[in-house]
């Protein structure tokens, strides 16, 4: 589901006399349906940026970057909009608040876009909240002024309510309580288990090494850091 040969990145610093920054070469890496790929390496070896190409929100200098069959290198922006809408997913680290919309709406979001019935959408975020133990009374609540880790939990709900075909994940349990990180990993294992494709960053040792049927080091991508 997720195709790269050959990907390279620069980054062109143009409020700093056009300096150009080679921070990825030969990047090469492939994760099928039902397979869970963790990204390592190194702070600045680019594992974020290697996201963010997949995402289609940079752009790859050269190689090839196939999600689903669409070519992220030459997608047009529509393109990529279908792709995020039915296709890819993205849970962040941070949860993005958009200010007066009640949790429980935030969650259903990717759902009501999609096309799903209100009642239908609403139901799939409350199952979702109350396995994340965010209490009821917080749901018709902006989560503006959630704590972090429950600003977190809603992050996720909103990124498992549609069943995406692949998923990025950033750092999905960290900061988590034991219990709560126990039902992400549960959602991610049963997102495989119905044949997502997966990569994520995890630094989190103990749930990489449960959930990841492989490691790919992008250290070895990295120009003047490759191994
Ligand atoms: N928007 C940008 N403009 C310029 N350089 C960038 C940009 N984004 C990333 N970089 C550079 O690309 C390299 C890789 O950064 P990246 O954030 O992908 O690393 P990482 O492996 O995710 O690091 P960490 O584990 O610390 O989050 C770094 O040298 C960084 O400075």
């Amino acid at each position: 589901m997720i195709h790269i040969e050959n990907l390279s990145k620069t980054f062109t610093l143009h409020n700093q006399g056009g300096a150009v920054l080679h921070v990825m070469a030969g990047a090469t890496l492939h994760v099928g349906r039902g397979e869970c790929v963790a990204l390592t390496g190194r702070s600045g070896s680019g594992k974020s940026t290697l996201m963010r190409m997949i995402y289609g929100n940079y752009r790859a200098a050269s190689g090839s970057l196939l999600v689903a069959g669409l070519d992220m290198v030459t997608a047009q922006p529509r393109q990529v909009i279908a792709l995020r809408r039915d296709t890819l997913g993205y849970v962040s680290q941070f949860l993005r608040v958009v200010p007066r919309v009640p949790a429980i709406e935030v969650v259903a979001e990717p759902l009501l876009r999609r096309g799903v019935p209100g009642g239908q959408a609403r139901d799939r975020a409350a199952t979702l909240l109350s396995r994340l133990n965010i209490p009821e009374r917080l749901w018709s609540l902006s989560p503006t002024t959630f704590s972090g880790g429950e600003q977190q939990r809603v992050n996720i709900a909103r990124g498992f309510a549609h069943a995406f075909p692949v998923m990025l994940l950033d750092e999905p349990t960290a900061s988590l309580d034991a219990a709560n990180r126990e039902v992400v990993l549960t959602l991610i294992e049963d997102a495989k288990a119905a044949g997502a494709a997966i990569l994520g960053i995890f630094h989190d040792e103990a749930a990489r090494d449960r959930i990841c049927d492989r490691r790919v080091d992008v250290t070895h991508f990295t120009p003047g850091l490759a191994a």
